[in-house]
C-alpha cells in the first residue's frame, strides 16, 4: 500500500521521502527498534490428543512461557519438558483477547506511522491453521474483523479529513511459488 499526496496540491500528509531517510540516518537506533515480533495464541477448535500437545502457560503481556505434558515432546528438542520454556515478544495474546485489542496494541501504532510518511509492514506468519487469515481478516465485522479492514477503516478516515490524496492498494497471494493479483 502507498500513501501519496497528489501533486496540484499542497496538502502535507507527512513527512516527505526526504525527510524520512534523513531522520532514519540520524537515528539508527530507531531502526533497531522498529521491528516488533507478537504472538497470537489461538483457541483449540477441537479435542487434541493430550500427548501432541504444547501448553502453554499463564503469561504475561510479554513472555510466552510453553510446556508439555509429563509423557510429550517438546518440538524444538525433542525431549519431554516439565518445567516452562519462556519465550519473549513485544506482545503476548492470549486466546481471550479480541480482534480490536490485537489492532490496537500491534497495528495501530504501524497504521499511524504509516500516515506519517513511514513504510510500514504487517506480516502474519505461522504454521497452517495457525489464524493467519483470521487474524488479518476477511470480514468487515466490527467484532470480527481483521487487520487489514481496520487498517484500511483507520487510513480511510484520517483521508476524510485531507484535501487530496492518492492510495494505491495491491493485494497479492504467493501460494506454492506462485504470485496471485486477488484484486483481478
Ligand atoms: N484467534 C482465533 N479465534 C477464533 N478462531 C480462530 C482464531 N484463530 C484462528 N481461528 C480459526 O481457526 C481456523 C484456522 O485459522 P486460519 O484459517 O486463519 O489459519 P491460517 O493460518 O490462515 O491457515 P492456512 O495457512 O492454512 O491458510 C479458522 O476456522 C479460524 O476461524
Amino acid at each position: 500500500m502507498e500513501l501519496s499526496q497528489t501533486e496540484s496540491d499542497n496538502v502535507s500528509l507527512g513527512e516527505t521521502n526526504e525527510e524520512v531517510m534523513a531522520s532514519i540516518d540520524e537515528s539508527p537506533a530507531e531502526i533497531a527498534i522498529s521491528v516488533r515480533v507478537a504472538v497470537r495464541v489461538r483457541p483449540n477448535p477441537r479435542p487434541v490428543k493430550e500427548r501432541s500437545m504444547l501448553q502453554v502457560a499463564p503469561f504475561s503481556i510479554s513472555t510466552l512461557p510453553v510446556t508439555t505434558t509429563a509423557s510429550g515432546t517438546f518440538g524444538l528438542t525433542g525431549s519431554p519438558v516439565s518445567h516452562p520454556i519462556t519465550f519473549h515478544f513485544d506482545e503476548v495474546y492470549h486466546e481471550g483477547h479480541s480482534q480490536a485489542e490485537v489492532y490496537a496494541g500491534s497495528v495501530e501504532p504501524l497504521v499511524n506511522q504509516f500516515l506519517q510518511g513511514y513504510n510500514a509492514t504487517l506480516l502474519a506468519y505461522g504454521q497452517t491453521a495457525s489464524g493467519k487469515t483470521h487474524t488479518m481478516g476477511t470480514t468487515e465485522s466490527q467484532m470480527t474483523g481483521g487487520m487489514i479492514g481496520r487498517s484500511l477503516e483507520s487510513i480511510f478516515n484520517h483521508l476524510e479529513e485531507t484535501e487530496a490524496w492518492k492510495l494505491r492498494v495491491g493485494y497479492l497471494e504467493i501460494y506454492n511459488e506462485q504470485l496471485v493479483d486477488l484484486l483481478r
